[in-house]
């Protein structure tokens, strides 16, 4: 198979004149050298942050697990590193989840939680949506006793942009179930993810 990158035809030439007309519009001459693969390379990383587009990410949670010696405690995977981008400015989030539920009778393996974060992240995103679909596509396909997401994120747009304030960081949460409606379970979530 022809790598990629020589195939002229991997990115249609509209993504990549629409590209051109940025970089010319920024002030820069999009036939220069260094930026004559510009287009196709920029094209390229886009395809990659909204790969999520192309998945279903409730298939991540389809393979279950019973056979766990009637485990029913909290299940956490804490500070999983993502990166978004922002729907507003498509400008980089950058931050890390903390997710976790409460099994019923069936875990699932638990690189699929962080798989599921992805699914959503690389999309275009606000931070609260993200946080939302992540907790209600656990919440209903696992269908657990409880859910618990945390998200921390610096956006790019706040950071390196209009406010221009660095070092900020927004956090967002979603509890369903026992996590929702129960004080001490949601303490002991959230002591746990340390937030
Ligand atoms: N609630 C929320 N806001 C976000 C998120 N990402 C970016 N924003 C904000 O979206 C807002 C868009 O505001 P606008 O006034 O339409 O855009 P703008 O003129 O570029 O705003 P400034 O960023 O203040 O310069 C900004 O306040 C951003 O900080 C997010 O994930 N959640
Ligand atoms: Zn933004």
């Amino acid at each position: 198979m022809m790598p990629l990158h020589t195939n002229p035809a991997d990115v249609p030439e509209p993504v990549q004149q629409a590209i051109r007309t940025i970089i010319e519009w920024a002030g820069d001459d999009p036939s220069r050298e260094g930026l004559e693969d510009t287009p196709r390379r920029v094209a390229r990383a886009w395809r990659e942050y909204c790969r999520g587009y192309a998945e279903d990410p409730a298939r991540h949670l389809e393979r279950v697990f019973y056979e766990v010696g009637g485990y029913d405690e909290i299940v956490l995977l804490k500070d999983i590193p993502f990166q978004s981008h922002c729907e507003h400015h498509m400008a980089p989030i950058v931050g890390k989840a903390h997710i976790a539920y409460l099994p019923r009778n069936h875990v699932v393996g638990i690189s699929k939680l962080a798989r599921v974060l992805h699914a959503y992240a690389r999309r275009l995103q606000v931070q609260e949506r993200l946080t939302a679909e992540v907790a209600d596509c656990i919440w209903r396909h696992l269908k657990p006793q409880g859910v618990a997401v945390v998200i921390e994120a610096t956006h790019g747009c706040m950071t390196s942009r209009g406010v221009n304030t660095p070092n900020v960081a927004m956090k967002t949460s979603r509890m369903m179930g026992v996590f929702r409606d129960d004080e001490r379970s949601r303490k002991e979530v959230l002591d746990l993810m340390g937030v």
